[in-house]
């Protein structure tokens, strides 16, 4: 699992360690260093030889890389370090004694055509502008120079590496906005640990690679992470494979209620994406044109009511009232009633303006972001599909306190937000999963692993939830939404790994589904 400490976490860390006097400075500045010439080498640089600029602040993050400076031109670099605040006193002379040229831009009149023209000649561009200590979007002269840095790096992309010392200066280091511009990095080296913003979106998106450098920050192993990305080894402990005393009921029964006459399909793609996940039993319960079709598609699933530890209703359900709309309102009183583990997708969604308003963590909430914002909306909070977009963890976690419900909002990076515990943000997916379909086969999924889970969640077996319980249904979710990006990646002829390039080729929900069960394989062996 790859865990993410907050701004505050972080500092709380170093605290004992500033006061026994460690050097955490130095060590930040040496692991950064070696970075950087890593990816010199990556690109098949030299190292001795490249030209250098550092982007220094006022802070401790300019102190970082000026000290980093300073082993560089050791190592035979030129450097150039780019003043834009109150320089670091020790990193200034370490820097200045290494032979950095350091040109004072903090009175310049144009800081941002000064450090444009450095940056023309540099093979490598180090962001340590402002780390955990910025507040908000970042202040002028500093908005305008990242401004047109980024300009200059989107107009030739193939130009010079760019180096985010901490974080890329100016995200939302706890929660992953973009108050204001903000440099994309091609790697970013974090310390002690991922801070929030390098996982949560969109932040995120601007990290590029994600380099821990160790400063010994040994107090955040036992501190509870602000964000969480699961990794495969986190899903192959979770998944419920099951033994050979095991059968249908010890495995899982799902009842779904999905699909209408009008969007029939959603039953189907829901059904297949339970199915592969793997369970005891499908029940599918609804109208006579979505039952004939998982029939013909899914002969064993049983459409009957009867015995069910989880449930998924709503995929294929619009959100106006209808009859449709009435039944799923009442499958969930029944589950509720019965404390069972719920996903409530689509048209459930619109269910939850007026009623259903104190829900438990075993419901979990699969919105996209118009979704959430019409759930939000209705719950007295006004909230567009863009305030979503522009803060998807905030407002997953809001959503996750006002209904009681773990909340997975779906993206290109997928959030899981439980009313308390850590947030989950999974980045698995590929492009082509942005397909019509695709988030009724993630119900199924994340229903299949509840109905696996479904007696424990009930608290039937042990009578209350293990310790960790509390926070079950949100690593379910996350684990389901890991797989489901794989297996769209597996389908799209692309390696499981997030991290694989290729372009791969257009897939289908189904496809995805289908995929599910290698995506599996792969992972459980
Ligand atoms: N603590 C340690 O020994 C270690 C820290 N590491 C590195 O340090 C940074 C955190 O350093 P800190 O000095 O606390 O803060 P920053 O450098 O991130 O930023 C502070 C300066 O930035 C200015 N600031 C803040 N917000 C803005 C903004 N929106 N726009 C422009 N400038 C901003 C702030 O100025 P003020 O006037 O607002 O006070 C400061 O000048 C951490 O990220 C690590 O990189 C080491 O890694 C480990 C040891
Ligand atoms: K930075």
């Amino acid at each position: 699992m790859i865990s993410a400490h907050s701004a505050a976490a972080v500092r709380a860390a170093e605290e004992p360690l500033l006061a026994a006097r460690r050097p955490l400075m130095a060590t930040a500045a040496f692991a950064l260093a070696t970075r950087v010439a890593a990816a010199l080498r990556r690109e098949g640089y030299r190292v001795s030889g490249s030209i250098v600029l550092l982007l220094v602040g006022g802070g401790n993050n300019g102190g970082d890389a000026l000290f980093a400076g300073a082993h560089l031109a050791r190592r035979g670099c030129l450097v150039h370090a780019a003043l834009l605040g109150r320089a670091h006193a020790g990193g200034l002379a370490a820097a200045t004694a290494a032979g950095v040229q350091v040109h004072d831009l903090t009175e310049d009149d144009d800081p941002a055509g000064a450090v444009l023209e450095l940056a023309g000649w540099s093979g490598v561009w180090v962001d340590a502008l402002v780390g955990i200590g910025a507040r908000g979007a970042l202040r002028e002269p500093l908005a305008r120079v990242v401004e047109a840095l980024a300009e200059e790096r989107a107009e030739n992309p193939g130009g010079a590496i760019v180096v985010a010392v901490d974080v890329p200066s100016g995200i939302g280091v706890d929660d992953g906005t973009l108050p204001g511009p903000v440099l994309p990095a091609d790697v970013t080296v974090t310390m002690g640990a991922p801070k929030p913003g390098l996982l949560l979106p969109p932040a995120a998106d601007l990290a590029g690679r994600v380099e821990v450098a160790d400063v010994g920050l040994d107090a955040l192993d036992d501190a509870v992470p602000a964000v969480c990305r699961l990794t495969g080894d986190d899903v192959t402990a979770l998944w419920p494979v099951p033994g050979p005393g095991d059968h249908k009921y010890t495995r899982g029964v799902l009842g779904l209620v999905a699909g209408s006459q009008t969007y029939p399909g959603a039953a189907v793609l829901a059904a297949a994406g339970a199915l592969r996940t793997g369970l005891g039993m499908v029940r599918y319960l609804g109208p006579e044109v979505p039952t004939a079709l998982v029939h013909q598609r899914f002969p064993e699933v049983v459409a009957v009511p009867g015995r069910v530890q989880a449930w998924v209703l709503g995929p294929g359900v619009g959100p106006e009232p209808s009859v449709r709309s009435e039944e799923v309102g009442e499958a969930l009183a029944a589950a509720l009633a019965a404390h069972r583990p719920v996903v409530l997708d689509a048209g459930a969604l619109a269910l939850l303006g007026e009623t259903f308003t104190d829900l438990p963590a075993t419901v979990v909430l699969t919105p996209h972001a118009g979704e959430l914002a019409a759930l939000l909306t209705a719950r007295g909070e006004e909230t567009s599909r863009e305030d979503v977009e522009d803060a998807p963890a905030r407002h997953a976690r809001l959503a996750a306190e006002i209904t009681g419900a773990t909340v997975l909002l779906k993206g290109a990076t997928t959030v899981v937000a439980a009313p308390d515990g850590p947030l989950y943000a999974q980045a698995e997916a590929t492009g082509w999963l942005a397909t019509a379909g695709a988030g009724d086969v993630l119900a199924g999924m994340v229903g299949a692993l509840l109905a696996g889970y479904g007696d424990l969640l009930s608290g039937e077996l042990h009578g209350a939830l293990p310790s960790d319980g509390a926070g079950l249904p949100a690593r379910l979710a996350a684990a389901a939404a890991l797989v489901h990006g794989r297996a769209a990646r597996t389908a799209a002829g692309l390696t499981g790994e997030a991290t694989a390039g290729g372009a791969g080729a257009p897939v289908t929900a189904m496809d995805v589904a289908a995929a599910v069960p290698a995506a599996l394989r792969a992972l459980l062996g």
